[in-house]
């Protein structure tokens, strides 16, 4: 078992902590463990007989096709995936070669496939094999997003993948000089809260990072009128939480089950409450205005993001020169809708919940594991210190740049990834692989991120970090240190935002991957650009566990401190 420590075999399965989003509690009383341990039991044999498993040709097996011991055996290597996911996965890759290889969960059984062939085949089936689906499965939303989920998708797309992949995406630019001093700000405020203990802030980093980019996605997401709000932004950050704890309770039981369990744990967390009314006026208001506008036939209002007015584009906009872009995710949901149901309140509410689900956590992860990278491989800051202090200003005016600091946080992604799953597809009708490989209803297909990204077949030294492996090798080279020129390099250099048949990070490469990429590096560079500008860091005990594992999540540690020391002129 790895427990996140900076040792290089970064596949892991941890223990829980406290005060973790999904944390169990220190110390139970006798009476109650025995309680739990019967319920648990009880749930275990009856989440294994539930229908999911009696699919039309499931590969599941249950108890009339096994002995009872080998069934018993399957049970239990499916319920240990909770705590041991990665090496699961890892182990079974090891063992298939190319091939697809099966790996069970309590609630699914997935089918992992590597090959580029077979990961076009699992993303072009989209009436066959949904994420929208396995995404409902992981979130439960009807549950944990205020009543989400009362229409289905429409399976040819949907506006909210529009808004984030072309209107997010071209607004980078426009957004990025406010972002940096939104940051700088927030993290100065954040600073005064923490702890002083010997004449020295030490910083909870997780929480520390979390809450900054909390507040820059916040404008972009949800838009200024809320993002001004402190508790407004404590609730954004605790409803995310609320719901993958909430969502895991409820996939430990049986599906029939969800709405009585769903409906129960829903009344103790209010964040979704809160999100969804405070939401509600404005969406409310922006719907009317917009038909309004329709109605007269004049153009529909835009909503300017305050991060236009911190520097130069305010100046921009004072001498006249606006850009037609000026407005948020909310306007662009609604300008990019594909059903009327998507244009209503409701809808737009709820979409901004989803979006805001899959925009903050898997970012603020990256950022956190690679500000702890720097910390660990002090050999990286001066040059990219460097890179920051020469080119920053054209990233800025650009959004193009970095390289350095782009490899940087691709090296980290690939030794501590968010996921070990990626690509996940639930099956919402039998599907079979050019293999031969059968999928039933309720299978998921995915494939193993993390084990395909430290495979020596693709990545030379694959656990060995190298910050510079991405990087152009010419540009390494002008450096001039030997440590960092001599380390493995990848045979040509890539981008952050670029995948490839070895690098699943953002997804499939169709048209259903990541589609907040861009923003989500961009935001990225600045948090670190900021940081590293000006502090030192240092992790308070490097030798401590930096993150825990929960299904196939690496989730990191909340008591990672580190010290933020302001750095001179
Ligand atoms: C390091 C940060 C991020 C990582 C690693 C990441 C990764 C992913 C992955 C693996 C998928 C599934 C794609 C597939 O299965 O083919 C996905 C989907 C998605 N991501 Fe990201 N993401 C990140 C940041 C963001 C951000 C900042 C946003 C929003 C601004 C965002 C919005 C979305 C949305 C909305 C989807 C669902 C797309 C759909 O259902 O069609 N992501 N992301």
């Amino acid at each position: 078992m790895h427990n996140g420590s900076h040792a290089p075999r970064p596949i892991t399965a941890g223990v829980v902590p406290p005060h973790s989003p999904i944390s169990l509690p220190h110390a139970v009383p006798n009476g109650f463990a025995v309680v739990a341990a019967g319920l648990f039991f009880v749930i275990f044999i009856f989440n294994s007989t539930t229908p999911k498993a009696k699919v039309v040709g499931s590969n599941i097996h249950f108890l009339g096709k096994l002995s009872p011991i080998r069934y018993l055996q399957r049970r239990y290597t499916a319920w240990r995936f909770l705590i041991n996911g990665p090496d699961l996965i890892q182990t079974a890759y090891e063992k298939a070669g190319s091939k697809p290889f099966e790996v069970l969960a309590p609630d699914a059984r997935y089918v992992f496939v590597t090959t580029p062939e077979h990961v076009k085949e699992i993303d072009s089936a989209e009436d066959k094999l949904s994420l929208y689906y396995a995404s409902r499965q992981i979130l439960q939303p009807q549950y944990t997003m205020h009543h989400f989920g009362l229409f289905d998708r429409p399976l040819e797309g949907t506006g909210f993948v529009r808004a984030l992949r072309v209107h997010l995406t071209n607004k980078i630019p426009e957004l990025l000089p406010g972002m940096k001093e939104m940051a700088k700000n927030r993290f100065a405020e954040l600073q005064k809260r923490n702890p002083v203990i010997n004449g020295v802030t030490h910083t909870p980093l997780a929480k520390a990072i979390i809450k900054t980019v909390c507040q820059l996605e916040a404008h972009a997401i949800f838009g200024k009128e809320l993002a001004g709000g402190e508790e407004f932004l404590e609730n954004a950050v605790l409803y995310i939480e609320q719901l993958a704890l909430n969502a895991e309770i409820i996939r430990a039981f049986p599906e029939w089950m969800a709405p009585f369990v769903g409906r129960f744990v829903g009344q103790f967390h209010g964040a979704q409450r809160f999100i969804f009314h405070s939401l509600m006026p404005i969406v409310t208001e922006r719907c009317r205005e917009r038909e309004m506008a329709l109605s007269r036939g004049e153009p529909i209002p835009k909503h300017v993001s305050p991060l236009f007015h911190f520097t130069h584009h305010c100046d921009r906009l004072a001498d006249g020169i606006s850009s037609p872009l000026q407005d948020d995710c909310i306007q662009w949901l609604l300008d990019s809708a594909t059903s009327k149901v998507q244009r209503t309140p409701r809808g737009v509410a709820h979409e901004v919940m989803a979006i805001w689900f899959a925009a903050l956590h898997p970012i603020s992860v990256t950022i956190i594991y690679a500000l702890e990278d720097l910390c660990l491989h002090p050999e990286y800051l001066e040059p990219i210190r460097d890179e920051i202090r020469t080119q920053y200003a054209d990233y800025e005016a650009t959004a193009r740049g970095l390289p350095l600091l782009d490899s940087f946080i691709k090296e980290s992604a690939r030794l501590s990834p968010v996921e070990s799953q990626s690509c996940r597809r639930r099956a919402i009708a039998p599907f079979t692989l050019s293999d031969g490989t059968k999928l039933s209803v309720g299978d998921w297909a995915c494939t193993p991120v993390t084990s395909m990204m430290q495979d020596a077949k693709w990545y030379p030294s694959p656990l060995q970090f190298s910050g510079f492996r991405f990087a152009p090798p010419e540009l390494v080279e002008s450096i001039g240190v030997e440590k960092l020129d001599a380390a493995p390099r990848q045979e040509s250099p890539s981008k952050l935002v670029e995948g490839d048949n070895t690098f699943y990070v953002w997804g499939a490469e169709g048209k259903q991957g990541c589609p907040g990429r861009y923003y989500a590096q961009a935001l990225a560079k600045v948090i670190i650009s900021h940081l590293v500008e000006e502090y030192d860091i240092k992790l308070v005990d490097p030798n401590a566990p930096r993150w825990w594992t929960w299904r196939t999540t690496r989730v990191p540690s909340e008591g990672t401190m580190a010290i933020f020391t302001p750095r001179q002129g």
